[in-house]
Parts: C-alpha cells; sequence; structure tokens
C-alpha cells in the first residue's frame, strides 16, 4: 500500500511545488504560497558521474524548480545522464563528457554546481586534496566564466577554504567576478551540528537550527550552540558543548575513517548540496527570507571569506548577516580558527595568482 507521504510528495511535484527546503526539515515545505508557474532554471553539475555527483544528480532531477539539468564529468556522465533522465519528474536532463562539451552543459546555467575532484583517504587533511583539486577547480572555473559568467556557484570540492578564494580570483581576471554569487557549500556541517545537536538536547531533529560559522576544514568549523533553536530540554554541561562541537567539526573524518578508504561523505553530502542549490533557486525566483550558513566573501571578520549566515535572494548573496551574540567559549573558538583559515585563504589566493 503507497504510504501518504508519497501521495504527498506527488502532489507537491504535479503542484509545482519545492520537494526540499532550505533548513532541510519540512521536507514538502511550499515555496511558493500563489500558483504561479515556475521560472525556467537551468542547474549544471560538475563532476557529476562522482559519488556525490550521483546521489546529487538524482535529487536536483526531483526538484520541481530545476527546468533543465546539465550533469558534466570527465568520465562516465552519459550513463548517470540516461539513468536519472528516466525519472518522470520537470527537469530535462542531458550528459556531457570531455572538455569539447562543457561550453554547451555551462550555457544558460543558473546555478552551477562543483563537486569535482578527489576525496579525502583517512590520515589526510582536506588541505592534502589542495595540489590535485586547485587545478581542477581553476580550470573548471575558467569554463564557468567564459560560458555563465552571471551563473551562482556552489563550490562542493575541498579544500573549500582555498577552493573558493581560487575561484574568486579566476573570475577576477577574467573580470566576471561578482561576491555575491560564489559559495562555498557549508551546508553539511549545518547538517550534522543539528543532528549532532537534537539527540543531546533531547528535541525533534526536524525542528532544530544551528548556526555553522568560520570555513569548512577542523578547528575553523565553529557551531554556535549559544544559538542553537529549540532551546534544550536537559542541561546541557560545558563539556557536552564542548564534545558536541568537535564532533560536529570532526564530522567528515568520522565519515572518511568509516569508509576505510573508499572515500568521504557522499550521501549526506548530496542531501546537503541539494539543500543549498534549492535555497539558491528559491533565492533566485524571489521567494523571501531565504537564509543558509554558507562561506562567502565578507567583512563579519577581518578575513576576507567567512561562512555565517546569509540572506540569499535574486543575485545570489542579498546580505550576509553578522555573528549575533557568542558563548565564551564560541569567543575563543572564533580566535582560534582565524590564523588557519587566513591561511587557507591566502594559499588559494596565491595559487591562482601564480598559476
Ligand atoms: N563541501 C563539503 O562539505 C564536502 C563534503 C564531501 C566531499 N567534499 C569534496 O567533494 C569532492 C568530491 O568528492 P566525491 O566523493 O564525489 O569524489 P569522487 O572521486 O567520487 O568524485 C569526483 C568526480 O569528479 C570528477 N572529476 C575529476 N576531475 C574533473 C574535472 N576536471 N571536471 C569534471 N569532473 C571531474 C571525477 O571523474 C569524479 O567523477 C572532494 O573534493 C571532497 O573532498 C566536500
Ligand atoms: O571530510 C571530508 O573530507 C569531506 C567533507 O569535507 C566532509 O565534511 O564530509
Amino acid at each position: 500500500m503507497r504510504s501518504s507521504i508519497i501521495r504527498s510528495v506527488e502532489s507537491t511535484l504535479r503542484r509545482g511545488r519545492s520537494v526540499v527546503s532550505p533548513s532541510g526539515d519540512h521536507l514538502l515545505r511550499r515555496s511558493f504560497t500563489s500558483a504561479a508557474p515556475l521560472p525556467e532554471r537551468k542547474v549544471a553539475i560538475l563532476g557529476a558521474a562522482g559519488g556525490i555527483g550521483q546521489p546529487l544528480s538524482l535529487l536536483m532531477k526531483l526538484n520541481p524548480l530545476v527546468s533543465k539539468l546539465a550533469l558534466y564529468d570527465i568520465a562516465g556522465t552519459p550513463g548517470v545522464a540516461a539513468d536519472v533522465s528516466h525519472i518522470n519528474t520537470r527537469a530535462e536532463v542531458a550528459g556531457y563528457m570531455t572538455e569539447d562539451q562543457i561550453g554547451e552543459a555551462l550555457e544558460g546555467s543558473d546555478v552551477v554546481i562543483i563537486p569535482a575532484g578527489v576525496p579525502r583517504k583517512p590520515g589526510m587533511t582536506r588541505d592534502d586534496l589542495f595540489n590535485i583539486n586547485a587545478g581542477i577547480v581553476k580550470n573548471l572555473c575558467t569554463f564557468i566564466a567564459k560560458y555563465c559568467p552571471n551563473a551562482l556557484v556552489n563550490m562542493i570540492s575541498n579544500p573549500v577554504n582555498s577552493t573558493v578564494p581560487i575561484a574568486s580570483e579566476v573570475f577576477k581576471k577574467a573580470g566576471t567576478y561578482d561576491e555575491k554569487k560564489l559559495f562555498g557549500v557549508t551546508t553539511l556541517d549545518v547538517v550534522r551540528a543539528r543532528t549532532f545537536y537534537a539527540g543531546k538536547a533531547k528535541v525533534p531533529v526536524a525542528d532544530v537550527n544551528v548556526p555553522v560559522v568560520g570555513g569548512h576544514a577542523g578547528i575553523t568549523i565553529l557551531p554556535l550552540f549559544s544559538q542553537a533553536t529549540p532551546a534544550s530540554n536537559v542541561v546541557l554541561s560545558a563539556d557536552e558543548i564542548t564534545a558536541l562541537t568537535k564532533r560536529t567539526q570532526d564530522g567528515g573524518t568520522e565519515v572518511v575513517e568509516a569508509k576505510a578508504g573508499k572515500g568521504s561523505a557522499t550521501l549526506s553530502m548530496a542531501y546537503a548540496g541539494a539543500l543549498f542549490a534549492d535555497a539558491c533557486l528559491k533565492g533566485l525566483n524571489g521567494v523571501p527570507d531565504v537564509v543558509e550558513c554558507t562561506f562567502v566573501q565578507s567583512s563579519v571578520t577581518e578575513l576576507p571569506f567567512f561562512a555565517s549566515k546569509v540572506r540569499l535572494g535574486k543575485n545570489g548573496v542579498e546580505e550576509v548577516l553578522r555573528l549575533g551574540s557568542l558563548s565564551d567559549f564560541e569567543k575563543q573558538g572564533l580566535e582560534s580558527l582565524k590564523p588557519e583559515l587566513k591561511s587557507s585563504i591566502e594559499k588559494g589566493i596565491k595559487f591562482a595568482k601564480e598559476n
């Protein structure tokens, strides 16, 4: 017997409503209150045949805000595109492989999501991926500047703390940089913080919100549990907050170790990437009050890039929100993360300038 949730998803899709919401906790929340036709929106995924790329392609095919889905990878895209294209949802799917097809994949894109590059193995830091992924990201961003300079770019490839600055430099060189349109995807940190907090605070996970600020690597990931909602149903000790913070910071490593050499988070990342892309599409479509944490050009601290809550709108970033009040523990965490984040940002900028 078909469950009521499946009937509800189907009827939501028929009405052209959003299936995933940026807060991730109300799967069927409507993105529009009127029955106005949805605008055409093209999404391109670069690295679409990979561990993240495949489930992300599936989730974007399920998103009724997407009218065209372009799947690009250096290998394997025809199979992924053929497979996903059989799903009876709105998005028209096309697969592209090799650089002579990347222009067609990118042209007309509103949002470009980049999960291209190598993942970690146990014992590695995200920065250990720099040597390979910096070149991949730089090359892909050169094509973005050429074929879809106005697209919102969602950078997933690690190390995000460096790949976002690399992208900014490539776009600056090409004369296409718009700081409102470049995002490091840090949604997985928020997804993890929500899950871990709900377990300890004994509150329903679907209701939880926790801002995560800073960057996306180790101690640069700073969850603000003092701002978590709803309030905990049990008193959380300082030790418990420290443990929750550490678990959020080490969430990626927890998965890398559990996968024991077979890569890093792919399924939870695809979910998080789909939430963030959905938020970008809603912003572009004029849905009000779409707020997500993301790593962007920022003046919230003295660092040129920083993750914090950002209001998304028709042009991408509408407003970078301030951090709000922090506990003493979080203030300390903020000061401790700055040197590492600064050096990762500078490393990315230096690479892009010299190569
Ligand atoms: N931001 C985050 O929170 C987050 C979370 C998880 C993983 N990641 C990062 O995402 C990246 C991808 O992870 P994965 O598990 O999907 O890896 P994967 O190896 O499974 O897939 C990567 C894909 O990228 C493709 N690729 C390589 N070079 C390319 C190029 N020049 N153009 C297009 N495609 C190219 C590969 O063919 C492969 O299909 C890694 O760098 C990983 O560290 C980030
Ligand atoms: O940990 C990784 O290497 C992948 C990703 O950044 C994550 O947070 O899961």
